[in-house]
């Protein structure tokens, strides 16, 4: 079973909330990939979104691409990222999700991605330019090697739209919780619990909440309405910072239910 799978399995089991930082790969050179990736399972991720640097990533916010500026610089490839990620994957037991726009995948050739992300241990993949309708590019590849296609929902999608998307999906729904980039925020629609009670009550599988998340107490409120967070800027910024309190503090919210 994929380890997605089965994590999932645990947290409707045991009603769980579900923490998955994202981080960007490169950033502070990839040497310090094994072990921003073992430090975060040890503070209790639930699994780790690993960010590819990319040079127009439109949906990220001045943070993120702030990292992947830096991570480029390093010079931070999509093949040394997978090869790194095999490095580190022998000694990690939580699922590792690669997010990444599609022209790095489409330049290294869909196949020969999907090969080399299995052969290191990839779990899952966050495509966020990857329209719905075009997945059959990669999602039945993907999915006969065992990753997953982890779909994406927004506010603006109708809820007939998001039932076809939840129909599909595998692994957990990602559910955009902004109309926009990602990056921290003050606060949140006042709609975006019912949003999320919607997405739930049409998905079978767990739902969890993206974008803007950056305080304990932010946690605490979208775990009300659904089964978990991803949290993005914030971790790479207490990352930068070398702030590893902030970070053990912030994965652990969930464990104060
Ligand atoms: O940074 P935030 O606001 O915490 O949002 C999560 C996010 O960073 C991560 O999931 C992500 C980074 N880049 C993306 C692009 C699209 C979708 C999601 C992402």
């Amino acid at each position: 079973m994929n380890r997605i799978e089965k994590v999932m399995r645990g947290i409707t089991e045991k009603n769980e909330k579900a923490f998955i930082p994202y981080i960007m790969a490169g950033d502070g050179g990839l040497d310090a990939l094994p072990q921003q990736i073992t430090f975060l399972e040890k503070a209790g991720a639930t699994a780790i979104e690993i960010g590819i640097p990319f040079s127009d990533p439109v949906a990220d916010g001045p943070v993120i691409q702030a990292a992947g500026i830096r991570a480029l610089q390093e010079g931070t490839t999509l093949k040394a990222v997978i090869q790194t990620i095999a490095a580190v994957r022998p000694i990690v037991h939580i699922p590792l999700i690669i997010m990444t726009y599609m022209n790095p995948i489409i330049a290294y050739g869909i196949e020969k991605f999907i090969e080399d992300s299995y052969l290191a241990g990839v779990d899952g993949l966050i495509l966020p330019d990857l329209p719905f309708e075009e997945e059959g590019l990669i999602a039945p590849i993907a999915e006969k090697s065992g990753i997953e296609i982890i779909r994406l929902v927004t506010l603006t999608s109708p809820l007939e739209r998001i039932r076809q998307i939840a129909s599909k999906g595998r692994g957990f729904i990602y559910a955009v919780t902004v109309n926009g980039i990602t990056g921290a925020r003050k606060g949140f629609d006042e709609q975006v619990g019912e949003h999320l009670k919607r997405v739930k009550s049409v998905s079978a599988l767990p739902v969890f909440a993206g974008f803007g998340i950056s305080t304990p107490s932010h946690v605490e409120e979208m775990n009300r309405y659904c089964d978990g967070v991803i949290v993005g800027s914030k971790i790479v910024e207490l990352f930068e910072k070398n702030d590893l309190l902030g970070i053990e503090e912030l994965v652990n919210v969930q464990i104060v239910k």
